[in-house]
């Protein structure tokens, strides 16, 4: 059979799959980063480990984010999801792309899509550092679990740090520091991912709907943590037409129980570096073993950290000669995918804020609201 394609249906499952490089970022050194920034110029995805404590080594154990910690991270947002009331839910409604988002609500793909996506989310950024605070209204379930949320927060940014620092020296960036400084301030966000399962009485329909649409991230990169048993992530393969399943595991890993994190590179990164690291189009579909209906009854997790910059942020290129030399030919070339996508040269009179607000217009329609 041959693979799907974006022009024949929308979200059955991929018949190909693809082993992602996988590097352990317990160690920073030139060589990883020219290895990783190889990776996210071809594929715009890789996979890191999760630094254990046990290898974190010099790190002093700053980057773990080991598997107990993850798990509790998931049986929080479980908890939230299938446990709390609606009222818990409705209390904090999304606003200013914070705060819960219901069935249906956003629609990554409207281009092809005319129902939202089938899922729910809960975007939590991070507190503000000069305060203390979380700077939105918080769900009691999280309230209960406050420590281990701002912990999750805090690892998360460590790697964040480390990824940015890594593409510099791959990018052989004289300032190690250059895209780390751009972030400092800025809020990161956790969107706790649930796609519920869908029963035979669902009315998810195969042919129209999908979990969650075609689409680019809008930030720098992403960190995205699934788990054991739930795949349904796919990316479009530099070809452009052929998808492929991004596996949870790669293959002959050392864990089964604990996933590697999923990093990929968002459009501003893209735009950044004049189109040199890609920013690639993905989606969720409902993955085998699915029914005959292209149902699934079981219910799928995820929790994607979304890395931005500030939004005061001018959007030039990146002071690598790897990227100076590529300015002629991005020009005039498309960045971003699904819900509001720009050409490079308009990109380059806007703010990181500016970009984010019309690809988030875009994707929530009249729900999304800034102050
Ligand atoms: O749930 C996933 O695996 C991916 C989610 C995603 O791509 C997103 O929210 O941007
Ligand atoms: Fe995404």
């Amino acid at each position: 059979m041959p693979p799907v394609t974006l022009s024949n249906g929308a979200d059955a499952a991929s018949e190909e799959s693809i082993d992602l490089p996988l590097f352990n970022i317990s160690q920073e050194t030139p060589e990883l980063g020219r290895a990783i920034v190889k990776s996210a110029a071809k594929w715009g995805f890789l996979w890191i480990t999760g630094s254990p404590a046990s290898e974190s080594g010099g790190d002093g154990g700053l980057y773990d984010l080991n598997e107990e910690t993850v798990d509790h991270v998931f049986d929080i947002s479980r908890s939230f999801f299938k446990d709390s009331p609606v009222s818990e839910k409705e209390e904090c409604r999304i606003k200013n792309n914070r705060g819960f988002v219901g069935m249906h609500v956003e629609n990554l793909d409207p281009t092809k899509h005319k129902r939202g996506d089938f899922k729910q989310a809960f975007n939590l950024a991070d507190p503000d550092p000069a305060t203390g605070q979380w700077r939105q209204p918080i769900p009691t379930t999280f309230k209960k679990n406050d420590a281990a949320l701002r912990d999750f927060h805090a690892r998360c940014r460590r790697i964040a740090t480390r990824i940015l620092r890594l593409i510099a020296l791959g990018l052989s960036i004289d300032d190690v520091d250059w895209l780390v400084r751009s972030h400092e301030n800025a809020s990161h966000s956790a969107r706790f991912l649930y796609y519920p399962s869908l029963q035979s009485d669902s009315d998810y329909d195969p042919e129209a709907d999908i979990r969650a649409g075609a689409h680019s991230d809008y930030g720098s990169i992403t960190l995205l943590f699934t788990r054991p048993d739930q795949p349904g992530l796919e990316i479009l393969t530099p070809d452009g037409k052929t998808w492929a399943s991004v596996p949870v595991f790669p293959e002959n890993y050392h864990s089964k129980t604990f996933p590697p994190i999923v990093v990929n590179i968002g459009d501003l990164l893209s735009y950044w570096t004049n189109g040199l690291l890609k920013s690639t189009v993905h989606r969720v579909v409902v993955a085998p073993p699915s029914d005959n209906d292209g149902k699934s009854d079981s219910d799928r997790f995820s929790i994607a950290i979304f890395v931005q910059p500030s939004d005061d942020t001018v959007l030039m290129p990146i002071p690598s000669p790897l990227i100076e030399e590529r300015a002629a030919d991005f020009k005039g070339k498309i960045v971003g995918h699904g819900g509001g996508v720009v050409d490079a040269e308009a990109l380059s009179s806007l703010t990181a804020g500016q970009h984010l607000s019309s690809r988030l217009r875009a994707t929530y329609g009249s729900v999304y609201t800034e102050e």
